[in-house]
């Protein structure tokens, strides 16, 4: 059974639907990619799935004893969570924090967050204030947070947005490694470098989406206009 099965799913704001007729799948094991021109729909897609919003309409099933809280997180990142000041293990440590609802944090929480900054690379930064950290240290930081509060799916918003190609790939190969060891993953992506990773992409389009395999895609009329659309933003 599918972590996350979605049929005939609309989803919007205020019950008036931004992306409409999704139909798709997360297994366990999968790596998906979530694509798209802007404002198609991917982010709002991916607050309807943690429940932020209520679907328009259509069907979202949690199956595979996958619980609603077990879904981790990495949000696209605001000017305001950048200068946060708290240490790096402070902002991982409130990925616990926020599921458990606990005061004081347990012995099993905190061997939890130093597993996942060690899985990061931020073990040894984690006295570090997280304000003065680079791009890509900052979302490994928050990699481990999304991960101390979940780890069996993880989702990602734009995760290497504004990253340099060192710390981009240096994602892409913990994500990699999260993900071969056993982590579902779904990440929406303007990087058409993440897409050698997907095992199965999703392509919201204005009226009509594709999802299936990568190399389904990769012979598809989406992926020409993707890579067409990309080109053209990166001539910009
Ligand atoms: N809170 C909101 N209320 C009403 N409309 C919104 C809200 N947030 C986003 N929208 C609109 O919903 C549409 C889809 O936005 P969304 O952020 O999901 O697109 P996206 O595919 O993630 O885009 P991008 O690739 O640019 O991040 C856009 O037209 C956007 O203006």
């Amino acid at each position: 059974m599918s972590y996350i099965r979605c049929r005939h799913l609309s989803v919007g704001y205020g019950g008036k639907a931004v992306a409409k007729d999704l139909s798709f799948d997360l297994n366990p094991g999968d790596y998906l990619c979530l694509v798209g021109m802007n404002g198609a729909g991917k982010s709002t897609l991916m607050k309807t799935l943690l429940g932020l919003l209520d679907p328009v309409s259509g069907e979202i099933e949690i199956g595979d004893g996958l619980k609603s809280e077990e879904i981790g997180y990495l949000p696209q990142q605001s000017a305001h969570q950048k200068n946060f000041p708290a240490t790096v293990w402070e902002v991982a440590m409130s990925g616990t924090a926020v599921k458990n609802r606990r005061l004081f944090y347990s012995r099993e929480a905190k061997d939890r967050c130093e597993e996942r900054l060690r899985q990061v690379g931020m073990w040894d930064m984690r006295k570090s204030s997280y304000r003065n950290l680079s791009g890509g240290q900052k979302q490994r930081t928050l990699l481990a947070r999304a991960l101390c509060a979940a780890s069996k799916v993880l989702i990602l918003d734009e995760p290497v947005a504004g990253l340099d190609p060192a710390a981009r790939n240096q994602l892409y190969q913990i994500t990699g490694d999260l993900h071969a060891a056993g982590v579902a993953i779904m990440m929406i992506t303007h990087d058409l470098k993440a897409m050698e990773y997907a095992g199965y992409v999703l392509h919201v389009g204005r009226k009509q989406h594709f999802f299936g395999t990568r190399e389904d895609y990769q012979k598809s009329l989406y992926w020409k206009t993707l890579q067409a659309w990309e080109e053209e933003a990166m001539d910009l």
